[in-house]
């Protein structure tokens, strides 16, 4: 195997790795993942005992232990593109020597359990409530430039929308879908959906505010887009990109979205912070099954 060179994989003087500043030590087993690095300590928080913090740019990383279980918890900020960065240091952190810049004989797989905040786009999905991603949509074009195998059911669901929605998307988006047993272990009781994660928060999930949108009716035909009894539910910006990237590299994901908005009904939580402080109560106990 080549050896990996000092511009592919960037580390920092102290040898950590270049975005995320963490060496392979400060990663557990089980990484939670949020978009803002605020909620970072808001899950800490929980944490019998933080062993580790960390901060560099939008990436803070908190590492410790919850009822003997060690996990991290790191935040990716807003995106897809920094979802790469995220996934792909990550996985350098375990599976690469960095010494050597071989990748390891034994390729370890992490658990990465996204918590964060989405819009609903079907008027059943209340506000407050708690949604698992079975599969997601990316409207970014991150997995077009990775080598990506697809299940029957993903290339289905590319299909389908590509006939569903003719002219009316720009471009075919890529789809990606969350760890089987990870869904098994963690989403009992909780509503399942295919997620979107849009390349942006305004006109790429529909918003226009004086900005007008490019392509009429596109969240409607969303909306109404289904495979089977399977329909869009709601949209983000990361999930897709976790997933697939977990997918091609080996590890299992799994992303909980906290409903803040119904699109449809045009509601808002009106008590975001306590709904996302009760989501990762939830998630932490859900994750206590994980050895
Ligand atoms: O709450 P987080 O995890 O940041 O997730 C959602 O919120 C952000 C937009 O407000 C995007 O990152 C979106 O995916
Ligand atoms: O509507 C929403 C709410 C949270 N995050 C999003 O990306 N969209």
């Amino acid at each position: 195997m080549n050896r990996i060179s000092e511009t592919d994989l960037i580390l920092n003087a102290d040898g950590s790795v270049y975005h995320l500043n963490l060496l392979p030590g400060d990663v557990a087993g089980t990484v939670i993942t949020v978009g803002d690095p605020d909620r970072v300590g808001e899950v800490s928080k929980y944490f019998d005992h933080i062993e580790l913090k960390k901060s560099k740019r939008e990436f803070t990383t908190h590492t410790g232990t919850v009822g003997g279980k060690r996990l991290t918890v790191l935040s990716t900020g807003i995106g897809t593109d920094n979802i790469d960065i995220v996934m792909n240091e990550l996985d350098a952190l375990v599976n690469i020597d960095l010494s050597t810049r071989q990748p390891k004989k034994e390729i370890k797989s992490l658990d990465i359990v996204r918590i964060g905040t989405s819009g609903a786009i079907q008027a059943d999905i209340p506000v407050d409530s708690l949604l698992v991603s079975e599969m997601a949509f990316g409207m970014d074009t991150l997995m077009h430039y990775y080598q990506q195998r697809l299940s029957a059911v993903e290339q289905q669901l590319i299909n389908e929308f590509k006939a569903a929605l003719p002219g009316i998307h720009p471009f075919t988006p890529y789809v990606a879908s969350a760890d089987r047993s990870l869904i098994g272990l963690l989403a009992k009781g909780l509503p399942q959906g295919i997620t979107i994660s849009a390349p942006g928060f305004y006109a790429p999930q529909g918003r226009e505010v004086r900005a007008k949108l490019a392509t009429a009716g596109l969240m409607e035909a969303i909306q109404r887009f289904s495979l089977g009894t399977q329909h869009i539910t709601n949209l983000e910006m990361e999930t897709a990109g976790i997933y697939g990237m977990a997918s091609i590299l080996g590890h299992r994901a799994i992303s909980f979205n906290v409903i803040l908005a119904n699109r449809i009904t045009q509601q808002f939580s009106m008590q975001p912070q306590q709904i996302i402080d009760a989501s990762i109560r939830q998630v932490l106990e859900r994750l206590t099954v994980l050895k």
